[in-house]
């Protein structure tokens, strides 16, 4: 990879018809780092994740990928997204190992044939998460933290450089969560960057090396014990949160 930042956004803009739900977002994360997005309901934390996959077509502004423009980082499939478990057709008729199986489709032909590295790489994703038992099941008969376990799995696969996670933690009990974070934990150690976003304030000082405060548009960020302060907090929830006496 190159020298660039994992994550580069400058005066990123995004609307929704006239709605501005993100306005100048300006950001940069080195590679190999774990970064919380922390902010208000409706602050634009998934709009924020949105932009970076190319999901939504800023108004303004432009988002590289260790450098690489939009085009060539989905190609390359840079970037894998874990959705919030709201986002998710449950009834669709997919099993666990065809989900984890879509991250190996930008390395396939137009035919979609998996190789036997394929499948091999969807097995150790499977067992990473401890999936490997319930491969064969229906999507939507999964639990809340299989789900989520399952979508970690495929961004597994995909071998990706950069992962976001919207909010993988809502509904996910203390083991399953525990197990999260420690996948996620080695991943850095790959070099790999981790954005997740969570309204799990306690959480954040315990795995997070930065922290990005969104409210609209990007009201700081960098390392968390620079960033994660009472007086930006105040900021970020407008007053509405309880701040904790001591954030470092
Ligand atoms: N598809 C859409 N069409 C219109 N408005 C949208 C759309 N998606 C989001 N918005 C609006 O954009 C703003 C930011 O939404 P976003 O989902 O990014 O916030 P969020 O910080 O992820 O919120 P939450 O914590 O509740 O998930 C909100 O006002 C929301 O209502």
């Amino acid at each position: 990879m190159t020298s660039s930042p994992a994550i580069d956004l400058q005066d990123v803009t995004v609307a929704y018809h006239r709605h501005l739900a993100l306005h100048g977002a300006t950001l940069q994360l080195p590679a190999g780092t774990i970064c919380g997005v922390v902010g208000m309901n409706g602050a634009g934390k998934s709009t924020l994740f949105k932009a970076i996959m190319g999901f939504v077509k800023p108004i303004r502004g432009q988002v590289r990928i260790h450098g690489l423009p939009r085009q060539q980082v989905q190609r390359q499939s840079l970037v894998a997204y874990v959705p919030q478990s709201e986002d998710v057709d449950w009834q669709f008729p997919l099993r666990v190992w065809d989900v984890v199986m879509m991250g190996r489709y930008s390395r396939m032909n137009w035919l979609r044939q998996p190789r036997g590295s394929d499948r091999q790489r969807v097995r150790e994703s499977l067992e990473q998460v401890d999936l490997w038992p319930l491969r064969q099941r229906q999507i939507g008969e999964l639990s809340g933290g299989q789900k989520k376990r399952m979508f970690l799995a495929r961004a597994f696969a995909q071998e990706a450089q950069v992962l976001l996670l919207d909010e993988p933690f809502a509904g996910v009990d203390v083991k399953t969560e525990k197990l999260m974070i420690d996948l996620l934990m080695a991943e850095r150690e790959k070099g790999h960057t981790i954005l997740i976003s969570t309204h799990d304030l306690s959480s954040i000082t315990t795995f997070c090396d930065q922290v990005v405060l969104v409210n609209r548009s990007i009201l700081a960020y960098g390392r968390t014990s620079e960033v994660f302060t009472p007086e930006n907090l105040a900021r970020a929830f407008e007053g509405s949160l309880r701040i904790p006496r001591r954030c470092d």
